[in-house]
């Protein structure tokens, strides 16, 4: 795994004459009625991570609970299917958004639905970016993995245990007991880089590469904390960083702002919407 310092120093050099354009733009799609701050965290956490324009794209109930939260991003309203999720036929505007994109993020929030599906496969076989997959749009992917070989690029992926095993078709504990096997095979196979998360967390790509973070942090361990890393990591890609160092670089990113979250907030009491604040601390110290 990458230090921190290593981590950091691979984030595009703040030039005193730079302008946003510099720093990429980033396309969100995420969240529906009842997840709406997954589309927060993980838009707040890109922000933070140093993205030049970040663009929140969702339904209305989403973007309101953005909107009174966050005033950096710009917001793209989708059209609902109904349950508060976004429809199929919001493929289209998104293609053409994601044409100025220089990354795209998908699935944080998304809810399991048939739109959910097409959005994904529609957005996989398009979009002309690099694209990150979290959350539901992992899940709308399993059983139908060869999309992620229609993707212009390799794609990110971030599983969590559950995610992983669904994608895969084993059970947790299978994948738990060879972690790195796993995820290197899985990059390999279906050509796309792997963050598969556990409290220890591995970055593998289809070149053969693997970073292994193991910082444990019990803290970590709540609803929210992976919304912001996916934020992070698609951040790092906008930016231009190579993909798989995006990743890892995200990875260690967020395990070190846990931990000053867990040394001010206690493992207990900490929160994963502090952990872009956090962020901004450790980068300071770096003299970013
Ligand atoms: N504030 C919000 O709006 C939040 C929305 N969320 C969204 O909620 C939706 C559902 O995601 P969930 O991840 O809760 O549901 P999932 O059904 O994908 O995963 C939950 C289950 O996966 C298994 N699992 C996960 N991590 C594991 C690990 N490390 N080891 C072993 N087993 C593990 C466990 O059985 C767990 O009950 C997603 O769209 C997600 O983005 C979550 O991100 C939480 C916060
Ligand atoms: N015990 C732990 N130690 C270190 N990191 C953890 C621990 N538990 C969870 N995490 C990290 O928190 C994040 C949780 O992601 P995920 O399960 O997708 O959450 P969510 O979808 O609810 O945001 C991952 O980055 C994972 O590695």
């Amino acid at each position: 795994m990458l230090t921190v310092g290593e981590a950091a120093a691979l984030l595009p050099a703040r030039n005193p004459g730079a302008h946003k354009g510099n720093f990429g733009r980033l396309l969100i799609v995420a969240g529906s009625a009842g997840y709406t701050g997954a589309a927060a965290l993980c838009t707040l956490a890109a922000l933070r991570m140093g993205a030049g324009i970040v663009t929140l794209a969702s339904v209305l109930p989403v973007l309101a609970a953005a909107q009174a939260k966050l005033y950096e991003p710009t917001f793209l309203t989708l059209p609902d299917n109904g349950a508060g999720q976004i429809a199929a036929r919001a493929v289209e505007p998104l293609l053409e958004r994601a044409r100025s994109a220089s990354a795209l993020l998908m699935g944080c929030g998304l809810g399991l639905s048939s739109d959910g599906k097409a959005l994904t496969a529609g957005l996989l076989r398009g979009a002309p970016c690099p694209l990150l997959i979290d959350a539901d749009g992992l899940n709308a992917v399993a059983g139908r993995l060869w999309l992620l070989r229609e993707a212009k690029q390799p794609p990110v992926l971030t599983p969590h245990m559950g995610e992983m095993a669904r994608l895969t078709g084993l059970d947790v504990e299978t994948i738990q007991a060879d972690p790195r096997g796993c995820a290197a095979a899985f990059a390999r196979e279906h050509r796309c880089i792997v963050v598969l998360k556990d409290a220890d967390t591995v970055v593998a790509a289809p070149d053969g590469r693997i970073f292994l973070y193991e910082g444990r942090n019990a803290g970590m361990a709540r609803g929210g904390s992976g919304d912001v890393l996916a934020g992070f990591a698609a951040s790092l890609l906008a930016q231009g960083l190579e993909p798989a160092e995006a990743a890892a670089a995200a990875v260690r990113l967020h395990g070190a702002a846990g931990m000053r979250c867990a040394l001010r907030s206690s493992k207990v009491a900490m929160l994963p919407h502090e952990l872009p604040e956090a962020l901004g601390g450790l980068l300071l110290e770096r003299g970013l």
